[in-house]
């Protein structure tokens, strides 16, 4: 388990962590999501001791990361996938890095196969690209085995099937039981892939929820409407549902499920070629957070709750 309480962390005049306060819990995947500059990076730079916070504080399985005896055995993170000696071997790398920490290396084979660089092992890091160093740094915070693991924006340079390889990955090391953190600025990376996602802006957690619950409560469910009979979308109107008009025949209906316009259109025996419903996604999920914490912001300065 990870958890940050009270974060806080100024750069000259620059407020990079504004009491920032989560847990990562064991056997999920918690999506860590928010804009440039939300203070993603400097809090998972905190977690590992990089960076010192001006107040609160930081712990891997309940102790700082910086007293832990072993910290790649408690905590993996991927921080810079650039952060390699380009003439290096891949497998050197590994090497490398699991002598310095006191581990063997005994899994770097496994760790390089594991990320699917074992055919590439014996080549230097320095021509990989940003999608390989991606999976050498992932293989790297694989090392030791640890329980929790932590990576910042990992999706970066990777290309369409590194990006289902990973969700994979994530979804497998979380069902292991490990604690798992993964940030991003694309809410849309983690769909389908995490189970809680925290939001941050400006230094601060705006939302921190489970995203089933979330999916549930987004109003984001439309349904798609086509149909030739110009009294639709006043009936569904008049049912509850709001009307978005859309291209010819067609218009969107918020507010009401697929069943229910179905249901709606056939009781006043409106004719109709099309319902289809939409299922709400993160996307949807955080531009409703988000626009919440605006306004609750406008309302009340001060923390913002999830
Ligand atoms: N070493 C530093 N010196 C000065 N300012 C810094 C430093 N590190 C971070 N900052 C500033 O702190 C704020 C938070 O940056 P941080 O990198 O943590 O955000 P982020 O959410 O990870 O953003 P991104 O998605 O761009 O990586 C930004 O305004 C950034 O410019």
């Amino acid at each position: 388990m990870i958890s940050v309480s009270g974060l806080r962390k100024r750069f000259g005049s620059t407020v990079a962590l504004d009491g920032m306060t989560f847990s990562v819990r064991p056997g999920q995947v918690t999506g860590f999501v928010g804009p440039n500059g939300a203070g993603k990076s400097t809090t998972m730079r905190v977690v590992v001791g990089l960076d010192a916070p001006d107040a609160g504080e930081a712990l891997v399985g309940g102790r700082p990361y910086r007293s832990l005896r072993h910290p790649m055995r408690h905590l993996g993170s991927l921080l810079d996938a650039a952060a390699l000696q380009p003439s290096r071997t891949a497998r050197n790398h590994l090497l490398w890095i699991a002598h310095s920490q006191g581990l063997g290396g005994g899994r770097v084979d496994e760790v390089l196969d594991q990320v699917g660089l074992g055919a590439v092992g014996r080549r230097r890091a320095g021509g990989f690209s940003l999608g390989m160093r991606q999976r050498l740094g992932i293989a790297a915070a694989l090392l030791g085995d640890p329980p929790a693991l932590m990576l910042d924006e990992p999706f970066n340079g990777m290309d369409p099937e590194g990006i289902i390889w990973i969700r994979g990955l994530l979804r497998e090391l979380a069902s292991q039981g490990r604690a798992v953190l993964v940030s991003s600025h694309l809410m849309g990376e983690l769909q389908d892939t995490a189970d809680h996602v925290v939001i941050a802006g400006r230094g601060r957690i705006i939302a921190d929820a489970n995203v089933a619950e979330l999916l549930a409560t987004v109003a984001g469910g439309r349904v798609t409407v086509r149909s030739a009979e110009p009294g639709a979308a006043a009936v569904l109107a008049g049912a509850g549902g709001s009307i978005t008009p859309g291209g010819t025949g067609a218009f969107t209906v918020g507010g009401l499920a697929a069943e229910e316009v179905v249901a709606v259109l056939n009781r006043h025996g409106v004719p109709f070629s099309e319902v289809a419903g939409h299922r709400a996604t993160l996307e949807d999920a955080y531009l409703e957070l988000t626009r919440d914490a605006v306004e609750y912001r406008a309302a009340t300065p001060g923390p913002v709750a999830s």
